[in-house]
């Protein structure tokens, strides 16, 4: 499996007020061509700076360490076109005066050179692929117009419009009931095998990393404290730390969600 995205002792600190919050140290991995990985970690362990640093999307004050580098690209990846970005909050990703269609299209035009009707015509094919009623009557309406797991649904059509190589989905589903949770996350794993994109899926609920995930990275305060097969994170923790973030899940969760010791 060819490498797609190589992080390397990458460092990240916030500066203000003439001083700086260290928030991601020595950081590295490597995340292989249709590989889905998970990073998980309590809230303020650096999950979103970490997506945030491999997007180019950190504030120009912050200081950076290491290298990320993109081995397959050979260059700086282009937002949208090379990787795609889901958020929590899909209205965030979108401009309320303008139509579902208008902005999947206006992405699928930036990035792939393609005229307004064919861009269109993608926007709409996009719509039937994240399992919305009637595409074609989605295309007119506005994002206020549509439920919340819509909203996300019409976020991961816009994200993956113009065929990115990576995914990065932040909490993605963690607004969602837990029905429409499951079904995004189904949803993410289904578009990702078939277009064969890299997954980087952040969430806080290691439950819900184990489902979608083929490898699991385990980050606490700014720092990965262990990386591994998902069935092995999940099923043989060797960390302390990991250990502990399962059994509050155990604790708290239906322990069926996650999978059999060993599994990949
Ligand atoms: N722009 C910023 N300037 C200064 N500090 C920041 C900035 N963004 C994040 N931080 C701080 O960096 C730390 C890591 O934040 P980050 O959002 O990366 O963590 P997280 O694991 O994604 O948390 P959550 O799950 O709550 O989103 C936190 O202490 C946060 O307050």
């Amino acid at each position: 499996m060819s490498v797609r995205l190589a992080v390397e002792k990458l460092g990240v600190g916030y500066r203000g007020d003439g001083r700086e919050t260290e928030v991601l140290k020595d950081v590295s991995f490597e995340l292989g061509a249709g590989e889905r990985l998970a990073i998980i970690g309590e809230s303020g362990s650096g999950k979103s700076t970490l997506a945030l640093a491999i997007a180019g999307l950190l504030p120009a004050t912050a200081r950076v360490d290491g290298s990320i580098r993109w081995p397959e690209l050979g260059r700086l990846p282009a937002n949208g076109r090379d990787l795609g970005f889901v958020f929590q909050d899909p209205s965030s990703s979108f401009n309320p005066v303008l139509t579902i269609g208008e902005q999947i299209a206006e992405v699928a035009r930036a990035h792939l050179g393609l005229g307004w009707r064919q861009a269109y015509a993608r926007a709409e094919m996009l719509l039937g692929r994240v399992r919305l009623p009637d595409p074609s009557s989605m295309l007119k309406a506005f994002p206020h117009q549509l439920s919340g797991g819509q909203r996300q649904r019409v976020a991961i059509a816009e994200a993956i419009a113009a065929r990115p190589g990576l995914l990065i989905a932040d909490e993605a589903t963690s607004a969602l009931d837990t029905i429409v949770q499951a079904e995004i996350v189904r949803l993410i794993e289904e578009l990702t095998a078939e277009d064969g994109m890299s997954l980087l899926f952040i969430s806080h609920d290691i439950a819900l990393a184990s489902q979608i995930a083929d490898h699991i990275a385990v980050f606490r305060n700014g720092r990965l404290v262990e990386i591994g097969k998902a069935g092995q994170i999940v099923g043989a923790p060797r960390e302390a730390y990991t250990k502990s973030l399962l059994a509050a899940h155990m604790g708290l969760d239906t322990p069926s969600l996650l999978a059999p010791e060993g599994a990949a």
